[in-house]
């Protein structure tokens, strides 16, 4: 299994000091910083853009790790990638017939390509995206539903985490929505290896403690 990357999700933090939250969470140790993009459509909730981005990459060489929970992912690949976003995750509800070209752009832009899957979609329909010629490199499987932090994890979503680490040993699979130290064994054990949390962290009067034991739980599995 890869080894653990912890992502701070940076909707639980303060929006108004960004930029020192941001390295608040890297000096406790996170990996990547995860950004939550709605756009007020395909989740009932609207947070932030590419122009946010772009001003938090002035502050910051860490890897940004976008979710992009919107109805039109395609229209959204140049402008991330212009404010450099490092990974560009889209939804599968979001792509259907546009996957492989949102792919392709998103590479071109220098960014990574990941794919996220709501509770209610089947592992299977991720696995197009997977073994085509030009594959994702993450899958994030939505322990919640997408639109709002602070929500009870779903254990049953460890069924998809389960198949996919057993389909692809290598890849990076992400989970998000309910993470701690109360659940992260149940990530790990089922093959999870990034690992997002908000309110675990931002919450905890240690985060740094919360990020280390996550990790280790990640890093102990075989
Ligand atoms: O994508 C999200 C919501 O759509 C958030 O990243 C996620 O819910 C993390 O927050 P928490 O750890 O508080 O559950």
């Amino acid at each position: 299994m890869p080894k653990a990357k912890i992502a701070p999700s940076m909707l639980s933090s303060d929006f108004s000091n960004l930029a020192s939250e941001a390295s608040r969470m890297l000096q406790c140790g996170a990996d990547w910083l995860h950004m939550d993009i709605m756009d007020g459509h395909f989740v009932p909730n609207l947070t932030i853009g590419a122009p946010v981005i772009q001003s938090l990459r002035k502050h910051t060489t860490a890897y940004l790790d976008c979710h992009l929970m919107v109805t039109n992912p395609l229209d959204y690949v140049e402008p991330f990638g212009k404010a450099g976003a490092s990974g560009f995750t889209f939804h599968v509800e979001a792509s259907k017939d546009n996957w492989q070209e949102l792919i392709q752009q998103i590479r071109s832009k220098g960014m990574k390509p990941g794919v996220a899957l709501k509770p209610g979609t089947p592992v299977e329909d991720v696995y197009p995206l997977l073994d085509g010629e030009n594959p994702v490199e993450m899958v994030l499987v939505m322990t919640v539903e997408p639109g709002f932090g602070g929500q009870k994890f779903m254990p049953e979503m460890m069924d998809k985490v389960r198949a996919l680490r057993k389909k692809y040993p290598s890849l990076d699979i992400e989970v998000d929505g309910g993470l701690g130290p109360s659940t992260i064994d149940a990530a790990a054990s089922a093959g999870a290896n990034c690992i997002v949390a908000g309110s675990s962290v931002f919450g905890a009067s240690e985060p740094a403690q919360v990020i280390s034991l996550m990790r280790k739980s990640v890093d102990e599995v075989k």
